[in-house]
């Protein structure tokens, strides 16, 4: 039977990297999805930028929106301190099943936790089933509609806090016109473009930093 992307990705990642080396993991996808077929990781290009701003945040608490195959999960948690902790949020369960594998892979099981479901439906049981408090970086990559409706969310759930770091994918391809808008012109938000490409392509992308200001 005919495998499908994401399999074919985690086989590439077992196949080139080494086990418990989440850079390994990192490069394993970017070769695959450059040289063998195009997937929707945050890739390589923006995937540096992530990690100045993972780095410079040096975040204790971590939300990602969009798991996909846990590309940008390993590469956020390879830079987290100890303790830190992520949570990923998947819609697909496909992926998950993937994504779980790759985590398992790179050895970082212990600082991810991996939730199944709709960002609408999760985001409000953050505090109560996950024990979380509030996120001092979120990185938001899932549907592009999504992201100004699960930000007003996050808010009214009080999981931001003054200083709280929003880092966005795809603001220009696919584009998130709605949520570029809302925190370049909302005075509670101090927003930061970083000129990219789409991943493993020459198509202008980017990502933007938004700060949280209470
Ligand atoms: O679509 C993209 N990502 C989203 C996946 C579904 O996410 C669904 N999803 C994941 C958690 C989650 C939680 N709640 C609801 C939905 C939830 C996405 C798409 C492209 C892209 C660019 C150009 C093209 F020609 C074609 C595609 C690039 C990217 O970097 C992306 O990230
Ligand atoms: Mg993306």
């Amino acid at each position: 039977t005919q495998s499908t992307r994401p399999q074919r990705i985690l086989g590439a990642v077992q196949q080139n990297a080494t086990r418990g080396d989440p850079r390994s993991v990192v490069r394993a996808i970017d070769q695959y999805c450059r040289n063998q077929e195009w997937a929707m990781n945050v890739g390589d290009e923006k995937g540096c930028i992530l990690d100045s701003v993972v780095s410079e945040v040096n975040p204790a608490t971590v939300l990602e929106l969009g798991t996909y195959c846990g590309y940008s999960t390993v590469r956020i948690a390879s830079l987290l301190p100890p303790h830190a902790k992520l949570i990923t949020l998947e819609f697909n369960p496909e992926f998950a099943v993937i994504a779980r594998q790759v985590i398992a892979w790179a050895g970082l099981e212990d600082k991810i936790q991996l939730v199944e479901g709709a960002s609408g439906d999760l985001i409000p049981k953050m505090k109560e089933q996950f024990g979380v408090e509030t996120f001092d970086l979120v990185f938001l990559d899932h549907w592009k509609d999504r992201y100004l409706p699960d930000t007003k969310l996050m808010e009214e759930c009080g999981l931001l806090r003054k200083g709280s770091v929003l880092l966005a994918d795809n603001v220009i391809c696919p584009g998130t016109p709605d949520y570029l808008e809302f925190v370049r012109s909302s005075p509670r938000y101090e927003s930061q473009y970083f000129k990219s490409h789409l991943e493993y392509t020459k198509v202008e992308d980017g990502l933007e930093k938004s700060v949280f200001l209470g």
